[in-house]
């Protein structure tokens, strides 16, 4: 029988982490270190296998400086990453072999689909935005998925050699169109009522397609977040984005 994976959580007050000392504490395979809500009692899970973070794009590289010196694996949450802080990352890791860290965009496995049928979809398509729909708690905008599904879609367009979609704007006022990621437009909805939501719209000539995801309760991140918790030990590279690779996709 595997040993019982030891788990901290950063965030652990927030709305994810509080879902994830749940699931970790309901789950037969993990059992809960400790449970962070501030950088002064990260002491606290000194000895846990996994850390996971949900905390804030603000703190969270402080948070993965401090866990990679202390050679424990990270499955992160947090959004707000950009190429400056995966390349310091990176940098981190290859000074302490050994450790893993595991950053998904999305936890939850429809919304890793959705975003491959985006990829998949984009080459064959002249037009392509994103709507992402979220709770007005949020603090960054564009969500870090509508982010990771702009950067696939612009590869896989890259990739088939199509031009820039077709845009005859030539008044705007600022924002109308939404903000431009890898040559695609992502418009960010806040709405009271709503977790997190995702429409990808393509467009040709005489078709298009809609590809949507819900997410409709935090649970649903759960899977997964205690996959990834499963898997990072075990990952084959210092650094993953996404969940992809465990999934074979
Ligand atoms: N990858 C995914 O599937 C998902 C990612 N997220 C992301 O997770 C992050 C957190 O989202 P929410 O839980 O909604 O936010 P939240 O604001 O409800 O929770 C964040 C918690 O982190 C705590 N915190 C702040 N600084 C800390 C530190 N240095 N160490 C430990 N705890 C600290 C806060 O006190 C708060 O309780 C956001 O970036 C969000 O976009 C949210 C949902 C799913
Ligand atoms: O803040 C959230 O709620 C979410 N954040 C992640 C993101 O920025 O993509 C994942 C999901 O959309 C929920």
């Amino acid at each position: 029988m595997k040993p019982v994976i030891k788990v901290g959580v950063f965030g652990a007050l927030g709305r994810m982490g509080s879902e994830v000392v749940r699931a970790v504490e309901a789950a037969s395979d993990t059992e809960l270190v400790a449970g962070v809500d501030g950088p002064e009692e990260r002491g606290k899970v000194l000895g846990a296998d996994v850390v996971v973070d949900f905390t804030h794009p603000d703190v969270v590289m402080d948070n993965l400086r401090w866990l990679v010196a202390n050679g424990i694996h990270a499955v992160v949450g947090t959004s707000g990453f950009d190429e400056a802080k995966l390349a310091e990352l990176r940098g981190l890791l290859a000074e302490n072999p050994g450790t893993r860290v595991l950053i998904a965009p999305n936890f939850g496995i429809a919304a890793v689909l959705m975003m491959n049928f985006a990829a998949k979809a984009a080459p064959y398509f002249e037009s392509a935005e994103i709507i992402e729909l979220h709770h007005p708690n949020k603090a960054d905008a564009p969500s870090g998925t509508a982010h990771r599904t702009a950067e696939l879609i612009g590869e896989a367009r890259a990739g088939a050699g199509l031009a820039a979609p077709p845009d005859a704007t030539t008044s705007e006022i600022p924002g109308a169109r939404g903000a431009e990621v890898e040559g695609v437009r992502v418009h960010a909805l806040r709405i009271t009522g709503m977790i997190a939501h995702q429409e990808v719209v393509f467009g040709t000539h005489g078709e298009t397609l809609t590809i949507r995801h819900d997410s409709m309760n935090r649970e649903s991140f759960m899977p997964g977040v205690l996959l990834g918790v499963r898997e990072v030990a075990g990952l084959p590279e210092p650094l993953t984005i996404g969940l992809e690779p465990i999934l074979g996709l």
